[in-house]
């Protein structure tokens, strides 16, 4: 079908010309033919790379160019940044926002907004705010809707279609999904028309590799000419080719450690496979980039040989150079975990899975879903560049050949199967139904959730006596923290379950933070940063030993038990502390083995959660600890003692390290700035003209207006 043929808008037409679309691929002429374009429902459930979401962006910019809104829901908040400069491509024919965190608020201002690219859980937390300009939506795009199978994330995504359905908007569905086993069954839920497809760009070669020979599915096989360990071989056997590699493994110290053992290779390579001056080049962008210098120093390293390694301690903007450098065919070799497959869009010609097991805290070491595999190998072949990729699982024994070939290569990709009906889940979007006014009796609520795609699975026989019961005991338990109230039949949310609802908080999360605040002796700041990490969502710190002060400061103010959940909050107190009293990231990563990415995430949740706590002591009029609260948490988002606040909070280009400079050379306020010269400033550590100038006039525009 050519692009010319469609009932586009011609500015439109124009766009996708421009950007090289002159014909639709097979699927998605098929969606095209299943009413996309037409405002139906769709699930697209296609390959890797075979234009799932270019559909989807045209779908929400016609919607646009109509007259009505368009919402895009992505899973990762690094997603979301990523899909806007996606839609940068339409330039001036539609406005694109972001809308990602502050959970307590309706956003009135996107409404300014054709098209808004939001997360799974602000779009769930918009739809309880329930802001005017929900009727004028008529797209929800939901990305990698195959989340619904994820025991927490997925009943977000099932809230948020049970709300929109309950809403009655006559708004259009459009699902993007990998391929999953039940995709018929989730497009009756969605009441979709469903598009299936395993049509690629590039065509796909599976294989499993054993002793220096690769066994493809298609029964044929070739022998891998480099030497080496399976990885290594199976990396620079392709590099030499004149192709990339990506390497999938199970940890993040072992990707660092075969990055290595590839880098090594290659530089030993009897023939060029790199172009030095531009590899030194990135390496030293990296290494100016990274707040770690140990880990900015290690990855150089390899990165000056061709090779990086790509994981979740990196932080975004060293993330972002290696994706750029992969692109760009600088790097030849990215070696990942394999929690990155489904962010990272990094095609190479061929894809190695190192290992198909990995190791879960809680259930041991487990082997990945098919789901995963699948996700890992759709990354095989760069269009326009490759002429067929190749997806190959390393096998460590002989027997495990035909294994790994059934169990991955032929092997069916798993249903998806709902979790909202399970506890916590059903409490949480229990108290979201009705503290957003969805529902307001116990028949609303089973009505509500028989929206849902846990209802649509269960046993048709008992499923409504099953769901009410299930409800009722959630609504006692949410009645019993005070979040809501039961008259006969009738639920009200009081005005604490509502600020719960809407502060996006896990009511167990909530009702644990209100009975700390209440029984706080006297605040200080390592309990404040205890009682906000108590959340489940944090990840905990496990290295090291517990820190006696630390202890001692908490059970100062709190009575806990010390227990071994409490070891592991401390000690992720510490952490925080650390960060707080202005510690190096470098020494924070030795200290504690939380590196600048995984700092980013703690400090994002408690951007969320200590002001959440913040306002939860503010509602119960305990007005000194939410004031602290609130403190504690600046002071956790910038990463800074609290006398620094001042400038870091008010001056673009401030960071924690230049606001200690200027503090202590003497400017310690805004005023003491607006006062400087700009030669004063520039030569300090860190600053030069530009930036000095720009602080200064910042500076004395606050102080005229204050
Ligand atoms: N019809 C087309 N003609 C040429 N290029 C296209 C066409 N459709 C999509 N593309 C390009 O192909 C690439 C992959 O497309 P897209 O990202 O939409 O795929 P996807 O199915 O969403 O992939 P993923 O599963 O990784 O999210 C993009 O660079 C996109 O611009």
């Amino acid at each position: 079908m050519e692009i010319s043929e469609l009932s586009l808008d011609e500015r439109l037409i124009s766009v996708l010309k421009e950007r090289g679309v002159r014909r639709l691929f097979p699927p998605q002429a098929e969606a095209v033919r299943a009413g996309i374009f037409e405002g139906r429902h769709v699930l697209l459930c296609t390959a890797t790379a075979s234009g799932k979401s270019l559909l989807a962006e045209v779908a929400s910019v016609k919607t646009a160019l109509e007259g009505g809104m368009a919402l895009y829901a992505v899973p990762l908040k690094a997603l979301a940044y990523e899909k806007l400069v996606h839609f940068s491509h339409y330039g001036n024919l539609v406005k694109v926002g972001v809308s990602t965190g502050d959970f307590d608020s309706d956003d009135r201002r996107l409404y300014e907004y054709d098209v808004v690219v939001v997360t799974y859980e602000k779009l769930d937390s918009l739809l309880r705010h329930r802001p005017g300009w929900l009727s004028s939506v008529k797209t929800v795009v939901i990305d990698e809707i195959h989340y619904l199978g994820d025991p927490k994330r997925g009943a977000v995504l099932e809230s948020i279609i049970a709300k929109i359905k309950h809403l009655g908007l006559r708004a259009q569905f459009i699902g993007l999904s990998a391929t999953v086993g039940n995709a018929t069954e989730v497009a009756d839920w969605l009441g979709a028309r469903l598009v299936v497809s395993s049509w690629r760009p590039v065509p796909l070669r599976e294989g499993v590799y054993y002793g220096g020979r690769i066994y493809f599915s298609d029964g044929s096989h070739r022998a891998v000419s480099a030497s080496g360990d399976a990885e290594v071989a199976l990396a620079v056997d392709v590099v030499a080719e004149g192709g990339q590699a990506l390497v999938f493994t199970n940890s993040r110290s072992s990707t660092a450690r075969l990055a290595k053992a590839i880098a090594r290779a290659i530089a030993a390579y009897p023939t060029k496979l790199i172009n030095v001056a531009e590899t030194e080049a990135l390496a030293e962008e990296i290494l100016r980039v990274s707040s770690s210098k140990i880990i900015g120093r290690e990855l150089a390293e390899v990165v000056a040989r061709g090779v990086a390694f790509h994981n979740a301690g990196l932080e975004l903007e060293v993330r972002r150079l290696v994706e750029d450098g992969f692109r760009r065919g600088v790097i030849k070799v990215v070696v990942s975990t394999t929690t990155l497959a489904a962010g990272v869009n990094l095609p190479a010609r061929r894809v190695v899975i190192a290992d198909y097991e990995r190791f879960d805290p809680v259930v041991g070491r487990e082997e990945i879903p098919v789901l995963e595999y699948k996700q890992m190998a759709g990354r095989a072949g760069r269009p326009g560049l490759d002429a067929v990729g190749e997806a190959v699982i390393v096998a460590r024994s002989k027997n495990e050949v035909g294994y790994l070939m059934e169990r991955y290569i032929k092997g069916q990709v798993e249903n998806i199967k709902s979790h909202i009906l399970l506890e916590p889940n059903l409490r949480t979007h229990v108290l979201g139904a009705v503290g957003g006014g969805y529902a307001g009796s116990i028949d609303e609520l089973v009505e509500f959730f028989s929206n849902t795609l846990g209802y649509f699975q269960s046993k048709i026989a008992v499923k409504s006596a099953v769901l009410r019961s299930k409800i009722a005991a959630a609504v006692e338990k949410l009645a019993e923290w005070g979040f809501l109230e039961r008259d006969g039949d009738y639920v009200y949310a009081t005005e604490l379950g509502r600020q719960v609802a809407r502060l996006y908080l896990d009511p167990e999360t909530a009702a644990r933070y209100i009975d700390f605040i209440k029984s706080l002796k006297e605040g200080n700041t390592a309990a404040y940063l205890y009682i906000v990490l108590t959340a489940p969502d944090f990840p905990r710190v496990r290295r090291g030993r517990v820190d006696k002060r630390v202890v001692e400061e908490v059970l100062k103010a709190l009575d806990v038990e010390e227990d071994e959940e409490f070891e592991d909050v401390v000690k992720t107190v510490a952490m925080l502390m650390a960060w707080i009293e202005e510690a190096d990231e470098d020494v924070i990563f030795e200290k504690f083995e939380v590196a600048p990415g995984d700092l980013r995430v703690y400090i994002d949740l408690f951007d969320w959660l200590g002001n959440a706590a913040a306002k939860l002591a503010g509602i119960i009029g305990e007005e000194e600890h939410r004031r602290r609260l609130e403190v504690v948490t600046a002071r956790v988002i910038y990463g800074v003692r609290e006398e620094l606040l001042e400038l870091v909070t008010t001056l673009r280009g401030v960071g924690r390290v230049r606001a200690r400079t200027l503090y202590n050379f003497g400017y310690r306020t805004v005023r003491d700035i607006a006062r400087a010269s700009i030669r004063e400033i520039a030569s300090l550590p860190g600053f030069g003209e530009k930036l000095a100038k720009s602080i200064i006039e910042q500076a004395r525009q606050l102080v005229e207006t204050s």
